[in-house]
């Protein structure tokens, strides 16, 4: 099957970041192998991540399959799209056959997408990684990479109006070098130092961040432990367990 769909998309979306003057800071983007199957961990802070992941990849001429929930593969517009790009839908209640999904693009050679975290960090550090990434990785023998996207929060994250038409955004997508499988006895020590080497490199893309919050009313965006207003991972934890009003707000 050709990539009917992928092409295009992409295009928009460079489109976008040009119209919106995006100001991409990229390093790493070399650890993607341009060929053979690849996982690529990343940290999870606002809805439009996947793309900016995606782009990570786009240097090594990579298409990535990300994992991501099925309700958006249920909807009439976004389903088809998200079929024709061949990502993967994750049922939260039922994981394995998604999983299984997952180990089969991986030893097909496809690099596969995912957000360990499993929701969006409200409070834009790295949260409890569930072990899956870890584990495709191991079961399909293909590298692992960390992701660190830093300043895609300030554009749509949850509990925050969106601001899609925000100009100037500056954007940091870090790219760790690959974690070989065969180092680890198991998923679960493989996912704890994934943890730590994207906590680094999260920290790193705050720390080098080139903008700063406007004043106390802009402070949103930057993690409480940086000084800004945004929940700690306990208050996170809190905001999670309560029933949700809708999805995407
Ligand atoms: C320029 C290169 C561009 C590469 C393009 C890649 C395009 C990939 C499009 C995939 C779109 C997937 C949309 C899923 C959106 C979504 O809803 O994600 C949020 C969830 O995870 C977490 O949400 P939550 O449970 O509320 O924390």
């Amino acid at each position: 099957m050709p990539e009917l769909v992928y092409p295009p998309v992409i295009a928009t979306a460079k489109t976008l970041f040009r119209v919106l003057d995006l100001r991409l800071t990229v390093d790493g983007d070399h650890h993607v192998p341009r060929t053979g199957g690849a996982v690529l961990a990343s940290n999870h802070v606002s809805y439009l991540d996947f793309i900016f992941c995606g782009y990570g990849a786009h240097a090594s001429r990579r298409l990535v399959r990300f994992m991501a929930k099925h309700d958006v593969f249920a909807h009439k517009v976004s389903g088809p799209l998200m079929r024709g790009m061949k990502h993967i839908p994750v049922n939260r209640a039922a994981g394995v056959g998604s999983y299984n999904t997952a180990v089969d693009a991986l030893r097909r050679g496809e690099v596969v997408g995912v957000f360990p975290e499993a929701t969006i960090s409200r409070s834009f550090t790295v949260k409890e990684l569930k072990s899956g990434a870890a584990r495709m990785a191991q079961s399909a023998e293909v590298p692992l990479v960390p992701v660190a996207l830093w300043g895609t929060q300030r554009l749509w994250t949850k509990g925050r109006p969106k601001t899609l038409t925000r100009r100037h955004t500056p954007i940091t997508i870090l790219l760790g070098e690959p974690m070989d499988p065969a180092a680890y006895p198991d998923a679960n020590t493989m996912t704890a130092e994934l943890k730590t080497r994207l906590t680094a490199l999260v920290d790193r893309a705050q720390q080098e961040y080139p903008d700063k919050p406007a004043g106390p009313d802009d402070s949103w965006w930057q993690p409480a432990h940086l000084g800004g207003t945004a929940p700690t991972l306990q208050e996170a934890a809190e905001l999670d367990r309560r029933p949700r009003r809708s999805t995407a707000s």
